[in-house]
């Protein structure tokens, strides 16, 4: 049996959200964040891409899918609380999904048509 990474303080987790992932926040036992979208397609292909990095890393957040916003939710549930791997997912999660491509790629038109991830 593996042994469960250890519990982070709480003063610990905020003060690395706060400095490494300010989009995040802790909501009790877990890390928490929500990307707006620009529809139910956008929403369902950033979830497949979060759902892809946390089958690599193997470890799995709790997604609610909207037409406008997908909310992610991490903790480790081996340990009953945040942990190491929930802060170094949740930072693949930012560099993945908060993503914004610099030329030569022209990125997301900004007609409203196309719209995808709202960046905050
Ligand atoms: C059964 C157990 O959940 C799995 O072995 C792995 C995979 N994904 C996981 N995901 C999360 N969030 N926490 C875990 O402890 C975890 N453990």
């Amino acid at each position: 049996m593996r042994t469960p990474p250890p519990l982070l303080e709480d003063a610990a987790v905020d003060a690395h959200l706060a400095q490494a992932l300010p989009a995040w926040r802790r909501d009790g036992r877990s890390i928490v964040r929500t990307f707006r979208t620009g529809g139910w397609k956008a929403t369902m292909l950033a979830a497949g891409a979060v759902a892809h990095l946390a089958e690599v890393a193997w470890h799995h957040p709790t997604l609610t899918l909207a037409y406008d916003r997908l909310d992610i939710r991490l903790d480790t549930h081996e340990s009953g609380g945040i942990t190491g791997r929930d802060l170094a997912l949740a930072a693949a999660i930012e560099r993945t999904v908060a993503w914004q491509p610099e030329a030569p790629l022209e990125g997301t038109p900004q007609a409203p048509r196309f719209a995808y991830i709202r960046q905050e």
